[in-house]
């Protein structure tokens, strides 16, 4: 529990340091009507988001290949922390216990991500705790590697959950990845190999699309095909320099 309430006060001092209104930067709360925080300093440090499955992997993956643009990316940095045996496993396994061990496992024990998900996509109160273990761990690997990278001109840093943990001060530019609900889902059944209610409750999971897109400084239309969206990100990446 000590352990969990120094994680859940880092993760509030990050907020605040990003964000002055942030309250909270782990709440998934309705949106204030108060401006992003954005990050100013030379650097550029385009965050790219969206919603699950709208492609935001697609376009770092795109940047980092093209443009040989570092990329700093939060799923695996989460993954990271859910490694056999690291601490977050030993708190996930405490709480969940055998329902989410990896079959035939020995020591340490591996957890069923999938067995995890379902947990967590279908009750709120389990996904904030899993949150509230994860994402300071997330943001700590960000500032190292930000530090880390601090001589570069740009960087790519992939959130999903960008706008809510309120870590858009992350970030000098916010990059939407768009697509409609049905493609999104479309595309998580066809990936994951989920049922249609699987993928229903993890796109629920997120703020909507829709509530995303007027916080965004470019929405990026990847409900085409992946050329066109290659074409958007090339319209727009000659802007995408270090700030004078
Ligand atoms: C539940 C887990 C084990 C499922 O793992 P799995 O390998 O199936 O998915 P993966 O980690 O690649 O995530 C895929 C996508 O799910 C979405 N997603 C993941 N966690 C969350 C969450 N807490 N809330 C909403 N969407 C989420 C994101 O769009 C992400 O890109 C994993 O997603 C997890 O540990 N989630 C909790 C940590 C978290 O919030 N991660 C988000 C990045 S910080
Ligand atoms: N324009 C497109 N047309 C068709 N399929 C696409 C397009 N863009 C991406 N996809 C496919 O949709 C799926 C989801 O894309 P991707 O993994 O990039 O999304 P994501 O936003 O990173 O997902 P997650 O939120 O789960 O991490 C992948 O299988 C990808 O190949």
């Amino acid at each position: 529990m000590g352990r969990q309430r120094e994680a859940s006060a880092e993760l509030t001092a990050l907020g605040d340091k990003l964000n002055t209104s942030s309250t909270n930067a782990m709440t998934t709360e309705p949106p204030t009507t108060v401006p992003q925080a954005r990050w100013h300093g030379p650097q550029r440090r385009i965050g790219v988001t969206g919603g699950i499955a709208s492609g935001k992997s697609s376009v770092g993956l795109y940047l980092s290949e093209q443009h040989a643009l570092p990329l700093l990316d939060a799923d695996i940095y989460a993954r990271d922390a859910l490694v056999a045996g690291s601490a977050a496993t030993m708190a996930v396994l405490q709480r969940y216990g055998n329902a989410v061990a990896e079959a035939g496992q020995c020591n340490p024990v591996s957890l069923d991500r999938i067995a995890l998900a379902n947990i967590i996509f279908s009750d709120v109160e389990e996904r904030r705790w899993v949150e509230q273990l994860i994402h300071p761990i997330v943001a700590k690997r960000f500032d190292v590697a930000l530090a880390d990278l601090s001589a570069e001109a740009v960087v790519v840093l992939m959130i999903p959950l960008l706008f809510e943990a309120k870590l858009t001060g992350l970030c000098s530019d916010v990059w939407l990845v768009d697509c409609s609900p049905p493609q999104q889902c479309q595309r998580l059944i066809a990936r994951d190999g989920l049922t249609l209610q699987e993928a229903e409750q993890r796109i629920a999971a997120q703020w909507p699309l829709e509530r995303k897109r007027p916080l965004a400084d470019l929405v990026i239309d990847n409900s085409g095909t992946v050329e066109s969206c290659h074409q958007q990100i090339e319209q727009n990446i000659n802007g995408i320099q270090k700030r004078a």
